[in-house]
């Protein structure tokens, strides 16, 4: 077991980021617009209440009849119910243009993580795809919805104020504009400390996130090899790592609010004074003094909210330069789709390298390593024609299923080529959705979503009709069982519903690729014992899947190498034998002897066991 620490998925760059929101919020731009016209207004319309009572402190100062306050009582009443409006269409607005858009960007990170190659997500740990694709998708949407408009309507609130200072006399807005340079420093402050805090506290959350699900899914291993104390001193490490950030995080923000009340008890003593030697000097008014004074004490509220909200949005900065760094790890976007629409959605097959239909299968000296292990495959060097089989046979560990693997594209070859048609199927993997249709793997490994039966199948193709799914269900043996049950192919299946055996799993995988009719099968399968009747079902199944194309079949049960063209025997990552079945049965070498051993127990037995 490796306790080597992930190396993360990498972060987008600023650049790419913006990019990215660009592409997102194309064709969003009316919204956008009606937005901050409707937060303008109301910035507008929250110096009402300054301005009346401004003029009511006028009123009583020149001793003036009470009529004189109707106007101002009137003024804030109108412009009170006005905000109340403009504020709602502005709320409403907002949700309609940041939801679609913090959907999409939950959407495209989920989708871009599901077409990640295997070895990227294993070298990058899945704890920080799902902190990526959970807590950072989070933190966008959290912030997008809530501290974004906080932060629009808390500058345009300032830009307001400003503009009415100056209104009242323009040295009012110079005695404001003194808080500036504090607020400003304060905040270039604040933002080179705590930038580099947030970002490597996201990423400290991914080690975390990491250290606990690797020791989740481990749990059994480290219960019985009595490794529980080492393992949760790692993951107190990474925890502790995480916790260091928050209290540098905490610490930055309390001196900066400090900074802040700095600012605004300058701002507002020389408000006071300029107010003092206007009205002394006859310049201004004791009303007007009064406006500037509440005007400026109206703008603690917005300078601390636009301040305080860099916090979130600086989270949601660091959250969506993480989100978007996956996405970098896909193809190229080039904004179509698969229809040709351009609504700026990835079209991953636009960029596929597809190479010719129906072409051959190459492997040129392939080393494979898992990282930073030994090599486990050595120099592996093989042709398979299109529409030929070949059966992959080997004790345990020889290096089947990586070299499975390798040639269905879930991974590039350390060292080598693996082709098909001279395209490199990492890539055509990579590639989805239609990409991955070239070349499928069935792996040891069955998932069932809890879901109906045809709901599991119709992953592999969206648009199958009933019809194709009976079919693909007979084709693989599975028509009788699937009748038999409550609803037929429409009973909900999985954890907590009907149960399927392991057997009825691997034939639905295996009526998934019927369905998705690739060019070329890869089998790695080993649920059933041979011999049994389940096996011999399989092993029926599994011929009709790789009927008419060419199939590579890891060969857990000497019987699945009857029908093959070719045979390859491995060991210890190296073919040690390969060639034509008939002629390797009869050669008296490895296989020959596996053959044999295999006939005389009556066909029973596992290959990878080496107890055929
Ligand atoms: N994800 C992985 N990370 C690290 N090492 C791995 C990984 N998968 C396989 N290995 C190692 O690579 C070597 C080849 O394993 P592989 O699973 O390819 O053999 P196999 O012949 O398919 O075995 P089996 O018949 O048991 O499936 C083994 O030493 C194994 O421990």
């Amino acid at each position: 077991m490796t306790t080597s620490t992930p190396t993360l998925l990498p972060v987008a760059t600023g650049r790419q980021t913006r990019a990215h929101l660009r592409r997102v919020l194309r064709g969003r731009a009316p919204l956008l617009a009606a937005v901050l016209a409707a937060l303008v207004v109301d910035s507008a319309l929250a110096l009402a209440a300054p301005v009346a009572t401004g003029r009511i402190t006028q009123a009583i100062a020149d001793d003036r009849a009470p009529s004189a306050l109707v106007g101002p009582v009137l003024l804030v009443a109108c412009a009170a119910a006005a905000a109340a409006l403009t504020g709602w269409a502005a709320a409403v607005l907002l949700a309609r243009l940041v939801l679609p858009v913090t959907g999409r960007l939950r959407e495209d990170a989920v989708a871009a993580a599901l077409a990640l190659p295997v070895d990227v997500v294993e070298a990058g740990g899945t704890g920080d795809l799902v902190a990526r694709v959970s807590g950072d998708a989070d933190r966008v949407t959290t912030a997008a919805s809530g501290a974004l408009g906080d932060f629009a309507s808390a500058a345009l609130a300032i830009a307001a104020t400003l503009v009415g200072l100056a209104a009242l006399d323009w040295r009012f807005a110079l005695a404001g504009l003194l808080a500036v340079p504090i607020q400003a420093h304060t905040l270039r402050w604040y933002l080179r400390t705590s930038r580099p805090i947030y970002a490597d506290g996201r990423t400290a959350d991914g080690r975390r996130a990491s250290a606990l699900l690797s020791a989740f899914t481990a749990l059994p291993t480290l219960r019985a090899l009595r490794l529980g104390a080492s393992r949760r001193a790692h993951v107190e490490a990474a925890s502790e790592q995480a916790m260091t950030y928050e209290f540098r995080a905490t610490r930055a923000a309390t001196r900066f609010y400090g900074r802040l009340n700095v600012a605004e008890f300058i701002g507002l003593a020389a408000i006071l004074l300029v107010a003092f030697v206007l009205v002394r000097s006859g310049t201004a008014d004791i009303g007007a003094a009064t406006t500037a004074a509440l005007f400026f004490v109206g703008l603690f509220d917005p300078v601390n909210t636009m301040l305080g909200t860099f916090d979130s949005v600086q989270q949601a900065g660091a959250g969506l330069a993480r989100i978007v760094g996956v996405a970098t790890l896909g193809p190229p976007d080039d904004g179509s789709t698969d229809d040709g629409r351009q609504d700026g959605r990835p079209d991953r097959t636009a960029t596929v390298p597809s190479g010719p239909a129906g072409a051959p299968l190459a492997v040129r000296g392939v080393h494979h390593r898992y990282r930073g292990g030994p090599d486990v495959l050595h120099g592996i060097d093989l042709d398979l024609p299109a529409g030929r089989h070949l059966a992959v046979v080997g004790a345990t560990g020889s290096g089947k299923s990586t070299l499975a693997t390798l040639i269905a594209g879930l991974r590039p070859p350390h060292t080598g080529h693996v082709t098909l048609g001279g395209v490199a199927t990492a890539d055509l993997a990579a590639a989805a959705p239609d990409g991955r249709r070239r070349i499928v793997l069935v792996t040891q490994e069955h998932h069932l979503f809890r879901g109906t039966l045809t709901d599991n199948l119709r992953l592999a193709r969206r648009s199958a009709s009933a019809e194709d799914i009976a079919s693909a269900l007979a084709a693989v043996g599975a028509a009788d069982w699937v009748a038999a049950l409550p609803d037929g192919a429409d009973t909900v299946v999985g954890t907590g519903a009907t149960e399927l055996t392991a057997g009825q799993v691997q034939q639905l995988a295996l009526a998934r690729v019927l369905l998705l009719d690739p060019e070329v099968v890869v089998l790695d399968e080993a649920t059933a014992e041979g011999g049994s009747d389940a096996a011999r079902t399989l092993d029926r199944a599994a011929r009709t899947v790789t009927e008419g194309r060419t199939a590579v079949v890891v060969a857990h049960r000497l019987s699945q190498t009857a029908t093959a063209d070719t045979v390859l025997v491995m060991d210890h990552g190296r073919v040690v034998e390969h060639g034509d079945g008939d002629e390797l049965r009869s050669s008296g070498g490895v296989f020959a002897d596996l053959w044999a051993a295999w006939s005389s127990g009556g066909g029973t037995g596992r290959t990878g066991s080496g107890t055929v």
